[in-house]
């Protein structure tokens, strides 16, 4: 793909809380801009709009919305689209089905978590941006969408992906100046698998809190005792991780105190899963990336592996969030 001079359009499929929220304000800084949405969302979005709670206020802005990739008009060529994917990862693969079956030069941004979505972006078009996202944000109704962080709206550094791929870091340049303009944490970094690896460590605790929620006394013990086997799988394996000191210096944005719009935030995207009774959850692509590692390289990953049964579990049984004890699961795992 040789990456066009004139502004891309950001075809954006999976408009929750993170796509919705990166849409809303690409939308309301000027870019060109189409949700890809289904469903009470899609004729709440057609109806209302999207509505941006934020903790500076709230605001309706009128996205424009498509049912699929289809009516979005997906297009490639010489004025090419950007995709952006922003479901979840279980959710990915037929997008990207979708959108190769009618725009194969199509450049693709990964707006997830986990190290899987630019894998499987990659295995189907040539320019993929691979992005890590920070960004405390839910998907309240049909066309509402919560963003809690301030003062900015959310981290979104990206990169190229394979890094060193030219085109794709030209593409990652123009989406971090996007971002930027649109009021964003963002930049674009030549070495963002470092970093989409930091934020994995971080998301191994999403399952835990899923299943025993935020207010559990032993929540961090238990995401703590996952997080051990990750930074230990990933070092065994040889995988560069950025730190900690490096985190920090990059972390500007917090959660806003008390609530916005009259809500408090409940808890990350797999307590969200849960709560929405979706009947799947993300943990396989998390948590089950670390077992996998460790299973490739000798690695023991209990911790994990009960996280992993436990949640997806929770997420076929559509049973609410919070129900299971972290102190009985890290008990077990260690049996
Ligand atoms: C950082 C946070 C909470 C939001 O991006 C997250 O990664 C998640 O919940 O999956």
């Amino acid at each position: 793909m040789v990456v066009p001079a004139r502004l891309m359009r950001y075809v954006i499929v999976g408009a929750g809380a993170i796509g919705g929220t990166v849409g809303g304000l690409l939308h309301q800084a000027g870019n060109d801009v189409v949700l890809v949405a289904r469903g009470a969302h899609l004729d709440a979005l057609r109806r209302d709009g999207l509505t941006l709670d934020r903790p500076s206020g709230t605001t309706t802005l009128r996205v424009p919305v498509a049912g699929t990739l289809a009516e979005a008009g997906l297009r490639d060529g010489d004025d090419p689209d950007l995709l952006v994917v922003a479901t979840k990862l279980q959710d990915a693969e037929p997008v990207l089905d979708q959108a190769r079956e009618l725009a194969p030069g199509v450049g693709v941004l990964c707006a997830q978590n986990g190290v899987a979505g630019e894998r499987m972006a990659r295995a189907r078009f040539e320019t993929v941006v691979a992005m890590v996202v920070i960004l405390m944000a839910d998907h309240l109704e049909p066309g509402v969408v919560a963003a809690y962080m301030e003062p900015h709206p959310g981290v979104l550094d990206v990169g190229g992906y394979p890094e060193g791929d030219p085109a794709a870091a030209t593409l990652a340049g123009r989406v971090a100046a996007d971002l930027v303009a649109a009021g964003f944490s963002a930049q674009a970094r030549a070495d963002i698998m470092r970093w989409k690896y930091r934020k994995l460590l971080s998301n191994l605790g999403n399952a835990a809190e899923a299943a025993c929620g935020s207010d559990d006394p032993a929540l961090a013990d238990l995401s703590g005792a996952a997080r051990v086997e990750g930074v230990r799988a990933l070092a065994v394996a040889g995988i560069d991780v950025a730190t900690d000191e490096e985190d920090r210096a990059r972390r500007n944005g917090r959660v806003a105190a008390g609530t916005i719009a009259g809500r408090t935030r409940g808890g990350g995207s797999s307590w969200q899963s849960l709560r929405r009774g979706t009947g799947s959850i993300e943990a396989s692509y998390l948590n089950g990336e670390i077992i996998a590692l460790g299973e490739r390289h000798g690695v023991a990953t209990p911790v994990n592996s009960l996280l992993l049964r436990v949640a997806e579990e929770m997420a076929a049984a559509r049973e609410q969030p919070g129900g299971r004890s972290a102190a009985d699961l890290l008990a077990a795992a260690r049996t």
